[in-house]
């Protein structure tokens, strides 16, 4: 049996055990099965520069951006809009093929926004380009997840269930869970919280399920089942996301209206140039970038051409002093948008 079928009957058994107590630990170590079969349904390509390997695209500029979306939401039409590189759009599906990499330059910042071929359902499980596509977008620091306003809302979740397949968090942070395997001591568990969606025998059960017997875990979040696992495969990708609704021209004000207020949400129209700049502005955002301009003792610091950093990003240095406009402050320090530093030695 392949593992795409062995992956069908598991989820085939999931689907016909029904989820109570006495069913909880059983469906654990399916879950954990389930999780091991998609792994390796992705990694053993990945190696071997299979469908597993995304496009082979060079990352440019400050920070990538990747575009996920089914075909013909209008991915390739945003690439034209915002970027100077033009990707054919048309009103067929599958018009891209590949990745194409435009830029976006925006206050100072070189922002690579990727262009990428529509996704169908089941791509996690290798149907069309899906594999290549969702490795590729594993290598940007944010997603576009594109949506057809005019289609239903079922297309959001079906994306985020081909995304989620491949180890994709989205708008998630990494379980506060530490982990350690150990060679002998059996398993330590602590934990800092109650336990209200998960509970120590399940864990244990699904320890067990991977041959772990020797181990410590200290949990200090509320977490699930699910995010245990997550924390044991190691491989998760926790990535930060847009929803971007496409086509408002072609719905009611009211429609647009409720889109608009959900969060990590920007509605557009790349065909009536509707709230792009407002996109930019938010991507920026998401992408938490800050500019920094640089300035030589005593000289006016050069605004034409600013630095861009990540937020939370720190200048060090080995004997070099740091020195914002006014106020000295030290190495360690993280910069603000905007700052000016100088850099000297002693
Ligand atoms: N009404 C409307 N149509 C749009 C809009 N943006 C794009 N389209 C149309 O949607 C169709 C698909 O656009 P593409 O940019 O090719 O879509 P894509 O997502 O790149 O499609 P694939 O590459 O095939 O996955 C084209 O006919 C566009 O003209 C929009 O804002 N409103
Ligand atoms: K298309
Ligand atoms: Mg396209």
């Amino acid at each position: 049996m392949g593992i795409i079928e062995k992956i069908k009957e598991i989820e085939e058994e999931m689907a016909r055990t029904q989820k109570n107590k006495a069913t909880e630990y059983h469906l654990g170590l399916l879950k954990a099965k389930l999780a091991r079969y998609r792994a390796q349904l992705l990694e053993p390509a990945a190696k071997s520069g299979g469908a597993g390997t995304g496009f082979d695209v060079q990352k440019s500029g400050d920070a990538r951006v990747a575009l996920i979306g089914f075909p013909s939401v209008g991915k390739s039409t945003l690439l034209s809009k915002a970027t100077h590189t033009a990707s054919e759009a048309a009103a067929y599906e599958f018009t891209t093929l590949t990745a194409i990499p435009g830029v976006i330059e925006y206050k100072g910042a070189r922002i690579q926004l990727l262009d990428l071929p529509g996704i169908v359902e089941g791509a996690s499980q290798g149907r069309g380009r899906g594999r290549q596509v969702v490795s590729t977008a594993k290598t940007a620091d944010l997603i576009l997840i594109m949506l057809d306003a005019t289609k239903s809302e079922e297309q959001k979740r079906l994306l985020e269930l081909e995304l989620d397949a491949v180890g994709i968090r989205l708008n998630k942070s990494k379980p506060d869970v530490v982990f350690k395997r150990k060679t002998t001591g059996g398993i330590t568990f602590n934990t800092t919280v109650k336990l209200t969606k998960t509970d120590e025998k399940t864990i244990r059960t699904i320890l067990a399920g991977y041959k772990l017997h020797n181990c410590d875990i200290m949990i200090r979040e509320d977490i699930t089942t699910d995010e245990f696992i997550d924390v044991l495969i190691g491989t998760r990708k926790y990535m930060p996301c847009l929803y971007v609704y496409n086509k408002i021209d072609s719905i009611s004000l009211e429609q647009v209206d409720k889109l608009a207020h959900r969060p990590k949400t920007v509605v557009i129209s790349c065909e009536m140039d509707l709230n792009l700049d407002y996109l930019i502005d938010r991507i920026w955002d998401e992408l938490s970038l800050v500019k920094i301009y640089t300035k030589k003792r005593g000289a006016q610091p050069d605004l034409s051409d600013p630095i861009c950093l990540r937020k939370g990003a720190t200048i060090e240095g080995k004997s070099s002093k740091f020195s914002p406009y006014a106020q000295k402050v030290s190495l360690s320090h993280q910069v603000q948008d905007e700052d000016v530093v100088s850099i000297f030695t002693k």
